[in-house]
């Protein structure tokens, strides 16, 4: 408990931006105008000025989400030097990190991320580290094994030398070489070298050679696969002495999983590390990252617990939230997925609100928030009776115990735990029939049902009332890798739309959070302007086709007098405004513009894409999954300077088919106009005129990757099936509007 007399650990600091302000409502009040013009003026009740008007009402609506969500952007500084003197005794932390696939997500990576939060500038005895692989693989498994004998080196180095990055793939990456004159470090830090390159080489095998190389550790791997075999827990390293300069536990939990029955991926996997880290170290806070995200700045712990441990923060906030922010990224953000100013600008303005969206990574939270306390419990504690706790969590008695600890702020003394006793109840907790009928999941835990458990984890946090805080040290917490490749952008961002939609049309949604619970109003508007992920695209798509719609059937849908202005400023000072804010946070022009290509691209393919695939599993044709976005270790100084290097790349992804398709349309609706095989014979004040065109050919500059990729082959190509498919979708197209004229 902090000292309520002393000094805040933390401070709050509006940001003023009031040019900001000014441009935000005067792209407000044209677009309203446009809405007004359209209703009085263009009013001809035709098929396109009804498309017109729903997506312009949907893009105002969008725009408001938007606004209201950056009005009043705010950022904390926290004073972890004050922490020490605040609190007698410094909280455990239990640290989580979630790996699935070791193709997809390499084993180097996981164990860097692991060996980073081993190195972390806290206690390490008061520190605990999981890792859940739900690919049950003997390879992550080998190499945690490796790393943790390793870390026994590493983390002496890192506190002596107070490294900055203790993820020894970047703090040995060929950009940072040893220029000391100091000649112990020199041998140290080349020792350290070798080392590490010696661990990376043992873990570079092939799967099928791990048995012969783990013996009977080995044992419990045998006739597994992954998704069928017992649940795996093994402490790899436990600091039995509780030394404060060991080295943290680390444990290896694999959770049981069976052939057809749900596992409700990430999510599963957080609840079932919530629970076996429950009955072995209780940590009253738990930080979970993704197996990319290692840590950067090694003190991220104290700055979090600023937040976490302030006598107002104790009875306020559930979790603190740093960034997701990228290494070794590619130079001007050719896929648009960096989100540098996402979250300078809607990152600061919700943290002037209820407070940041729970990422999913690089966070740290509250355990008895997770299991369901509201602020309102607080005072009361743990009012839970013994039936209660057996209906939400389950049917071990040494969980509901521990639970009750937790709930009632008792954390376990040293002394009270003894690691391995504690696993054999923890693999009854990760089987998978544990939950069944149980709480978790709905009531407590990280909740199922969506594709993007944290933003639903963090709602339900948020409509208790509890508020959260975005944490934001110098040098940023973590980092982690951004995808470099056309189809794994799409895949993650598709994922994204589908997980919106599933909880918008959930009993989750937010709008019931508004009006049945403490979810504030605004921080309701900007929930919605992330639901808009899985909405905006269907509106931009409509639009795209209305336009070719126009320029074939030679019809119009934009104003033709003085009420032309309207679109073309609201577009121009977009334009002029979202360029400036990139200037002015020092990123290119050319960044700027990947960023404005790239914001129709992506969500008129996966957003879409995530827009069917939702209405396909609200029909009940088919369920959702959880594509594993794929990491990759950064190119190699010779690779940075490929020239290939962030062009776009295609699969045979039906993703791809929405953005082929648009621009097929609008390619051909071009040529009808050029040509000049538009139906003639109506008045000119009717026809389709040059603002048709021009955004058409925008249109058409915007995806200037996909017409590249319709000439190219290989990854770089659009394949041959997606373009017969688009084509032929095209074909329809002109067809039925042809129709729509002279029928
Ligand atoms: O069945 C699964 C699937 C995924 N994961 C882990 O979940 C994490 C996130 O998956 P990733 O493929 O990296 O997704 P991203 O698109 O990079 O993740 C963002 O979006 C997710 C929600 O869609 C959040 O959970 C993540 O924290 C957030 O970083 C990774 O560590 C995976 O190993 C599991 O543990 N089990
Ligand atoms: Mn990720």
């Amino acid at each position: 408990m902090a000292n309520p007399n002393s000094l805040p650990l933390y401070e709050k600091y509006w940001y003023k931006h009031n040019y900001k302000r000014v441009l935000d409502s005067l792209i407000l009040i044209l677009l309203l105008l446009l809405l007004g013009y359209r209703v009085m003026y263009v009013n001809n009740y035709s098929i396109p000025w009804f498309i017109a008007l729903i997506c312009e009402t949907w893009f105002t609506l969008s725009w408001i989400f938007t606004i209201s969500t950056q009005w009043s952007p705010a950022f904390i500084k926290t004073n972890p030097d004050r922490l020490l003197q605040s609190v007698q005794e410094l909280p455990a932390v239990d640290l989580f990190v979630t790996t699935a696939d070791d193709e997809l997500e390499p084993a180097i990576i996981t164990i860097n991320t692991v060996l980073s939060l081993l190195a972390l500038d806290y206690p390490s005895h008061k520190l605990a580290c999981y890792v859940s692989d739900d690919g049950c693989s003997p390879l992550i498994f080998y190499a945690l094994h490796k790393a943790s004998k390793f870390a026994k080196h590493w983390v002496p180095f890192c506190k002596k030398y107070n490294v900055q990055i203790r993820a020894p793939f970047r703090y040995f990456c060929d950009d940072n070489d040893c220029t000391t004159n100091d000649e112990e470090f020199r041998q140290e830090w080349l020792q350290m070298k070798d080392l590490y390159e010696n661990l990376s080489h043992k873990i570079d095998v092939d799967p099928k050679s791990i048995p012969s190389l783990l013996e009977e550790e080995f044992a419990v791997f045998s006739n597994t696969n992954r998704t069928n075999h017992p649940a795996i827990i093994k402490v790899i390293w436990e600091n039995k002495e509780m030394a404060e300069d060991g080295l943290p536990h680390l444990i290896y939990i694999s959770r049981e999983k069976r052939p057809k029955q749900p596992h409700h991926f990430k999510a599963g996997a957080m609840n079932v590390l919530t629970r076996v880290s429950g009955l072995i170290t209780n940590a009253p806070f738990m930080l979970n990252v993704d197996c990319d995200m290692f840590v950067n700045n090694p003190n991220i712990v104290m700055h979090a617990l600023c937040i976490l441990l302030d006598s107002k923060g104790e009875k306020e906030v559930a979790f603190a939230q740093c960034p997701q922010q990228f290494y070794a990224t590619l130079k001007d953000d050719p896929f648009g997925n960096q989100m540098a100013i996402l979250y300078k600008y809607l990152g600061a303005g919700l943290a002037g609100l209820q407070g940041i969206f729970y990422g999913g990574t690089n966070c740290f939270h509250r355990r008895k928030v997770i299991y369901g306390l509201s602020p309102d419990d607080v005072e009361k504690g743990n009012n839970l009776s013994e039936v209660e706790l057996k209906q939400k969590f389950g049917t071990s008695k040494e969980l509901m115990k521990s639970v009750g600890h937790a709930l009632e702020d008792r954390t376990y003394s040293a002394s009270d735990i003894s690691v391995n006793k504690a696993v054999e109840e923890a693999i009854h907790v990760a089987s998978y029939g544990y939950e069944y009928g149980t709480g978790w999941g709905k009531q407590v835990g990280w909740m199922y049902g969506t594709m993007t458990e944290d933003i639903l984890t963090g709602l339900t946090i948020h409509k208790k009332g509890w508020r959260s805080e975005l944490c934001t040290p110098d040098p940023i917490a973590f980092t982690g890798c951004a995808p470099i490749d056309g189809p794994t952008c799409m895949a993650q961002h598709k994922r994204w739309a589908t997980g919106m939609l599933e909880i918008f049309f959930s009993k989750h949604c937010p709008v019931f959070g508004a009006i049945f619970d403490k979810l504030s109003f605004r921080q309701f508007l900007a929930y919605m302007w992330i639901m808009n992920w899985g909405f905006s695209p269907v509106a931009q798509v409509c639009y795209a086709c209305l336009v070719a719609y126009c320029i074939i059937t030679n019809s119009y849908f934009l104003p033709k007098d003085w009420g032309m202005y309207i679109p073309t400023a609201i577009f121009g000072i977009y334009k002029v405004y979202t360029l400036y804010e990139y200037l002015a946070s020092g990123l290119s022009i050319k960044a700027w513009w990947n960023n404005q290509r790239m914001s129709r691209i992506t969500p008129m393919n996966a957003g879409f894409c995530g827009f069917i695939t939702v209405l396909l599993k609200l029909l009940g044709i088919s369920n959702t999954v959880f594509d594993i976005t794929k990491k990759e270790l950064p190119p190699s100084r010779d690779d940075r300077h490929d020239k290939n290097a962030g062009r776009y790349t295609f699969n045979e992804s039906l993703v791809f088919l929405p953005g082929t398709t648009i621009l097929l349309l609008q390619l051909t609706a071009i040529f009808i106009k050029l040509f000049g095989f538009q139906p003639q014979g109506l008045s000119r004040n009717y026809e389709c005129g040059l603002a048709e065109m021009l955004i058409s050919v925008y249109l058409i500059i915007c995806y200037w990757p996909f017409l590249r990729g319709l000439f190219e082959t290989g990854k770089f190509g659009i394949p041959l099936s997606t373009i017969c498919k688009g084509a032929t979708l095209t074909c329809i197209f002109v067809c039925l509007s042809r129709r729509t004229i002279s029928g």
